[in-house]
């Protein structure tokens, strides 16, 4: 491959994937637009300048619609890669790119049914291109773009709008710097009126990149010539103007091969005794040639900030893609694998809010310092040892037979009422403590990143996590219960054993025997059963949570998805795959970012590769 072939290779190939991408300059799109890098020639001018003509005969091919009326009505981006001589020439669509065209009048069909695809037959333009490649032998590597023809009034059917639509949509291409524009102006009209001149006039003044093309040189009045257009007088360009004979509406009627049309072109330049002179330098055959090698220096010349454009692109799509998450693993195996990691992940983060790295393990040191106590505090034990019902109780338990010393049945009867209202506070620590852990599996689920992506696996994990709380719920109420049932199951002796002394201590045993059955006996059972109440609650506000931690914290530090991943072992790879569901729009996402990195990927290695050859 020569440099020049392998540069203007490279902008086409770039050009193609760039429309895959749904990146034709478009400018609605994040990234910014390699399409918009790429130099490329756009062929411009008025209606019936001769336009496609010189566009079929640089190709010499017949191909194009034909018709009254605005004809291209979306850009129709023309790549024509050069084949080996014997090679057989064929045509191919983007959009249907298994299909190789021989037939070029299915070309031109093609190319119609296609415009009215997404125009509609309403005769409106889109600004959607439609690609189409063109190998031959008989054609250099050039890519041109053709777009509608300027026009100055709509046709019937046509809104108003579409003169201005028109000049909109070309101008779009045109204004941009790396466009190369082909004015194609007719010799028999006063090129001070070609709309080709007017708009190139106005977007390149310099005329850097406009090349002038006078069609129908053969349809001057007879004793007038071009001369002054063409040796640069009448308009001055930077690059030569090159003069065009293209076939005559009747040619074309008489169906004149287009290789014979370039014959006579040439004898037509060669035989002139106005151009004679210019001869090697006119005709469709020299402008293609020279359009070419503009082409390639130009391309060469933009490499270095393609290069650069592109890697930016790949940084930022790499970002992006890691952002995202790179796509899962297909096999069973590798999913599993997955699973675990991100389980592991969010059971990181879980236990780093427990272990206080982040905000929330602290409000469970909350229940045990503040909800627990100030509950065991609001116990109603006034109201149950008030002396009325310390009376009743005791007289219940006495039954026909009053005590005679102690009332033992009676302090039994009132402990045990009382110990009873401390589950109440035990059972709600536990609920307590089970809701805060909830909302900590809540949060970390949201703050692992890692999990972000996948919806369906979150809500698992959230499930599983549920799930397992409220088993250690469960243990933890009934470790709770049990420490309450044990202080009611068996009373601290020694507490009761030290009671007479501290009454007798007072001195006067009458005083105390003559008291037995009044108000002051029962005052005292009340309060000593009161105190002895307050030293189990005192014991109870450290043990309920050493219970609480011992079930539910240190289980959910240690245990929490252990059931879930005792399950996940069963799970089949369908099964495992379903976990990983991601979300819609994210995959898209990322297939998106996908293409379009390998895209910039695979220009990058091919500007590299031409980048060498140089
Ligand atoms: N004799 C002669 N006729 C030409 C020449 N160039 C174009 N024509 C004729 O001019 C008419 C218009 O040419 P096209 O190539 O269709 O022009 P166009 O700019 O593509 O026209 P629209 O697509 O309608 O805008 C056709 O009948 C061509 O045969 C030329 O150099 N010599």
């Amino acid at each position: 491959m020569t440099t020049m072939e392998s540069l203007i290779g490279l902008v086409n190939r770039i050009q193609r994937a760039c429309t895959v991408l749904g990146d034709y300059g478009g400018g609605d799109n994040a990234f910014s637009s390699l399409w918009e890098a790429l130099p490329s020639v756009a062929v411009v001018g008025g209606q019936s300048s001769g336009k496609s003509s010189v566009l079929e005969s640089i190709v010499g091919r017949d191909f194009l619609p034909r018709g009254s009326g605005i004809v291209t009505r979306r850009p129709l981006v023309l790549q024509l890669h050069k084949t080996d001589q014997a090679s057989q020439e064929y045509a191919e669509f983007l959009h249907l790119p298994k299909r190789r065209f021989t037939d070029f009048a299915m070309v031109r069909k093609e190319i119609q049914d296609e415009t009215d695809r997404v125009t509609g037959k309403t005769k409106q333009i889109s600004p959607v291109p439609i690609h189409l490649s063109i190998y031959s032998p008989n054609v250099v590597n050039l890519t041109l773009i053709d777009l509608p023809g300027l026009t100055k009034v709509a046709v019937e059917g046509q809104p108003e709008s579409i003169v201005q639509d028109i000049e909109t949509m070309v101008r779009s291409y045109v204004e941009k710097p790396n466009c190369i524009i082909l004015a194609i102006s007719p010799a028999n009209q006063d090129i001070a009126t070609s709309d080709a001149i007017k708009l190139a006039r106005e977007v390149d003044p310099s005329g850097d990149r406009t090349f002038g093309v006078l069609t129908k040189l053969d349809l001057m009045d007879k004793g007038t010539n071009a001369l002054d257009v063409l040796e640069g007088r009448s308009y001055r360009l930077q690059h030569p103007w090159v003069g065009i004979v293209n076939r005559s509406q009747a040619d074309i009627n008489k169906n004149v091969d287009m290789i014979v049309a370039r014959r006579k072109e040439r004898e037509y330049f060669a035989t002139s005794p106005d151009y004679g002179h210019l001869a090697s330098k006119m005709g469709s055959e020299y402008l293609a040639k020279l359009l070419s090698q503009h082409l390639e220096s130009v391309i060469r010349a933009r490499i270095p900030s393609i290069t650069s454009l592109i890697n930016k692109s790949i940084d930022e799509l790499e970002s992006e893609m890691d952002h995202l998450g790179r796509p899962i693993a297909l096999d069973a195996g590798a999913q599993l694998y997955t699973i675990l990691e991100l389980c592991r992940a969010f059971d990181r983060i879980f236990k780093e809010h427990l272990d206080g790295g982040r905000p929330g393990g602290d409000r469970i040191y909350g229940v045990f310092d503040n909800q627990l106590p100030a509950a065991l505090r609001k116990l109603p034990f006034d109201r149950h040892l008030s002396l009325q019902n310390v009376r009743r109780v005791v007289s219940e338990a006495d039954g026909y037979q009053p005590h005679l010393i102690a009332p033992e049945q009676g302090y039994r009867r009132l402990i045990e009422g009382a110990l009873n209202y401390f589950r109440g506070p035990s059972e709600a620590s536990v609920d307590a403590v089970h809701f805060v852990l909830k909302e900590l599996v809540r949060k970390s689920i949201g703050e692992t990143q890692e999990l972000k992506r996948f919806p369906t696996l979150q809500a698992e994990i959230a499930a599983a996590a549920s799930e397992a709380l409220e088993r250690f719920r469960d243990e933890s109420k009934k470790t709770v219960i049990r420490l309450v049932d044990m202080e009611s199951s068996y009373l601290t002796v020694d507490f009761f054993r030290r009671l007479p002394q501290e009454v007798d201590k007072g001195g006067n045993p009458a005083a105390t025997t003559m008291d037995r059955y009044g108000e002051g006996h029962f005052r005292r059972i009340g309060s000593n059963v009161s105190s002895y109440v307050g030293m189990v609650s005192e014991t109870l506000k450290n043990t309920i949570p050493k219970a609480v931690v011992y079930c539910q914290v240190r289980e959910a530090k240690q245990s929490l998805l252990n059931h879930f991943y005792s399950q996940l072992g069963k799970k089949e790879g369908k099964q495992l795959s379903q976990m990983l569901d991601e979300d819609p729009a994210l995959m898209e996402r990322r297939q998106q970012c996908a293409k379009r990195l390998e895209l910039y990927k695979a220009a990058r290695d091919e500007v590299d590769s031409v980048s060498w050859v140089r």
